[in-house]
Parts: C-alpha cells; sequence; structure tokens
C-alpha cells in the first residue's frame, strides 16, 4: 500500500477538536507523521496532557484514517501535549495561573487548590502552587511541612527564594515566612508586597500551571493579584448551603468587574455529598443538592463538579498527604475529573484569546 503524507493530513483534518472546534490539522496537533509500508505513526499533541478527550481523540484519528484511507492500514497514535499559554503572565516560565477563590471561608478552598495541583501534576504538568490565604495558611499542614523555611539567595543585590518541592509540585507558601504562634497583623501595602514577592522573587523555572490559593472573601489580595498578574482564569470553590452560594456570587461578582476582568473557569461545589467510606456508592446530600450546578447555569459560567464530603480528605490533609495522591480511590477520581476540566477550561480559554488575537491582527 502507497500512503501518503497528504492523504494523513486530508483524513485527520477531518476530526474536529470537541472543545476547540476546529479540525486537527488546522489547529496543527498532527505532528511527526512517520510512513513505512501500511504502517503509519503520528503525534496528535494535545493542549494539555490533562485532556479529558484524549481517548475520544485518539479514537476519532484511528476511525478517520480507517474511513478515508484503509482499514488495512496499522496505526499507532502517541498522544503527547504541549500546554498553550496566550498572555504574558509576568512571572518568566510560567505559562498560566489559576486562582482558587471562595466567598466564604472554610468551604474547602485549600483543600480545592492542593489536590487541583497534584491532579494536574499527576496527569504530566509541570506545576506550581502559591498560598496566599495570610489569614490561615494551611498549605504547609496540608504537605506535611511545618515550620519549613525556603532556602533564600542575594544574585545582584535581589532575593531569590526556592521554592519547596514535595510530591512533585513546587509551592510557596505565605506560612513559610511567618511564625504560627506569633500572628502578625498584616497591613494592607505589606500584605501586596508579600504577596507579589511570592511570585516575583522565586524561581518558579517552567510551569504549565500556576495554582494560587487566594484568602477568602474579596479584599486587598485578591486586588493586588489580579492586578499584577494577567490571571488565567478563576475557579471558585462553595458549599451546598445557601449562605455559601450567596458568597461565592459575590465572589464571581468581584471578577467580573471591569476593573478586575479575570475569566470564571467555573465553580466546585465541594462537600457536595456524605458518602460513608464503607459504601461509596451511597450519596447523601445532607444539604441540598445541585446547588453548585444552578448557580453556574444562572451566571452562565462551567460548572467543575462535585467534590463528596469524606472524612478521609480531612485526615489526608491534616496527615500533610493530599488524598489525590492515593492510586486508587474514588476521591482520587473526583478530584482528577475536578482537574481535567479545568485544564480543558484554560486550553478553551487560550484557543478563544489566540483567535481574538489573530482577527485583531488580520
Ligand atoms: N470534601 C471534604 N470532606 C471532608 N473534609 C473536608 C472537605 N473539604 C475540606 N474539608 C476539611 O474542612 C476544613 C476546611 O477546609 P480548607 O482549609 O480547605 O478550607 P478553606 O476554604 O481553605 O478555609 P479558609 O477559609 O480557612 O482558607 C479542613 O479541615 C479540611 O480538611
Amino acid at each position: 500500500m502507497n500512503i501518503t503524507k497528504e492523504q494523513v493530513l486530508q483524513a485527520l483534518s477531518h476530526v474536529e477538536e470537541p472543545d476547540l472546534k476546529k479540525d486537527l490539522v488546522t489547529l496543527n496537533m498532527i505532528q511527526d507523521i512517520h510512513i513505512e509500508g501500511n504502517k503509519l505513526a503520528f503525534s496528535v499533541v494535545l493542549t494539555t496532557p490533562a485532556c479529558p478527550l484524549k481517548g475520544l481523540i485518539e479514537n476519532a484519528c484511528r476511525n478517520a484514517i480507517a474511513h478515508f484511507i484503509s482499514k488495512e492500514v496499522e496505526v499507532t497514535v502517541i498522544m503527547t501535549s504541549q500546554v498553550t499559554t496566550q498572555r504574558n503572565t509576568g512571572v518568566p516560565g510560567v505559562k498560566n495561573i489559576i486562582a482558587v477563590a471562595s466567598g466564604k471561608g472554610g468551604v474547602g478552598k485549600s483543600t480545592v487548590s492542593v489536590n487541583l495541583a497534584l491532579a494536574l501534576a499527576k496527569t504530566g504538568a509541570k506545576v506550581g502552587l502559591i498560598d496566599a490565604d495570610i489569614y490561615g495558611p494551611s498549605i504547609p499542614i496540608m504537605f506535611g511541612l511545618e515550620g519549613a523555611r525556603p532556602m533564600a539567595t542575594q544574585e545582584n543585590g535581589k532575593t531569590r527564594i526556592e521554592p519547596i518541592e514535595k510530591y512533585g509540585i513546587k509551592l510557596l507558601s505565605i506560612g513559610f515566612f511567618t511564625d504560627p504562634n506569633q500572628p502578625v497583623p498584616w497591613r494592607g501595602p505589606m500584605v501586596s508586597t508579600a504577596v507579589k514577592q511570592l511570585f516575583n522573587d522565586a524561581d518558579w523555572g517552567e510551569l504549565d500551571y500556576l495554582v494560587i490559593d487566594l484568602p477568602p472573601g474579596t479584599g486587598d489580595i485578591h486586588i493586588t493579584v489580579t492586578q499584577s498578574f494577567p490571571i488565567t482564569g478563576a475557579v471558585v470553590v462553595t458549599t451546598p448551603q445557601n449562605v455559601a452560594l450567596a458568597d461565592a456570587k459575590k465572589g464571581i461578582g468581584m471578577f467580573m468587574m471591569e476593573a478586575i476582568n479575570v475569566p470564571i473557569m467555573g465553580i466546585v461545589e465541594n462537600m457536595a455529598y456524605f458518602t460513608p467510606a464503607e459504601l461509596p456508592e451511597n450519596k447523601y446530600y445532607i444539604f441540598g443538592q445541585g446547588g453548585g450546578q444552578k448557580l453556574a447555569a444562572q451566571l452562565d459560567v462551567p460548572f467543575l463538579g462535585e467534590i463528596p464530603l469524606i472524612k478521609g480528605i480531612s485526615d489526608s490533609g491534616d496527615a500533610g498527604k493530599p488524598i489525590v495522591l492515593e492510586e486508587e480511590s474514588p476521591m482520587t477520581t473526583a478530584f482528577i475529573d475536578m482537574a481535567q476540566r479545568v485544564a480543558q477550561q484554560v486550553s478553551i480559554r487560550n484557543a478563544e484569546k489566540a483567535h481574538i488575537l489573530n482577527a485583531v491582527n488580520n
């Protein structure tokens, strides 16, 4: 059989990337085509290793080759990725900044930030995490790093902070620089300077995603961060109760304000239902069902998933080993699904931005 590269590209131009709504060839996602007799190999370069549609896209490619060329072709598809970016994040080497916020305190914003960062890393992405929650930095405890002090060096009169590496991600917490036994009353300008240093003075290296755990509510830090660094998008965490949902709505309203203008990547409903460890298929919606989903529909923003209330989540946080690190548990699946949806939103935003930039330049 004589297959040509043109035939392969022609066949694969019938495969659409479901999120980006263009075909794989136009999106330049097909690379390294090798043909030897009836053997064909090529790479599909996805926009994130956390792509939830990986399997679907691979199958569509195989079907297109069988349909448009021949069923006799032996196809090897290599699924790889190159995370996209469309803006200068203000932090060299960092492609995307994802802010995690909540209207109310205690809804599980830090739990979601940590498990989101680790889930993205688990899919193969390069990930960093900043804990900017000055009122209660909980990330040191969740990583078993209480009392840790990151290395700092002086370079040409500038301080360089080395983020701490654990469980495959790089992290810095405002808590590494304060004494938990002597809470300092932070003043506005001090906070802004300290938080900016976590971005600017740290050696983050190359990162696909930098996740930032913001303090609850809306305040100075939100304004500092969103105005100093172009955020790819915000993930808003809520619990199902009406008070939490009302506060989440306020939080989303803040990001949507003209002066702030951060895209909302979606809502995560934490503690959505209770599941007993011994009966994981039983779901008890003790605080009411579907509130997060309804809010997302009302505000026309994506819904990123429900995370159950499970004692293991809080135990693992306290024990310094977040639950998503467990190999096989329904919780790991819930957090990985959520992380995939977040990565999907990042890719969609970046593609939309590229489209707008192209339209402006042409
Ligand atoms: N899905 C869950 N199941 C069980 N416990 C949870 C869950 N999510 C969070 N928790 C627990 O609830 C408490 C608060 O969570 P977390 O610190 O993540 O909230 P937060 O919104 O970041 O709080 P803060 O307002 O202090 O920043 C922690 O003890 C955490 O372990």
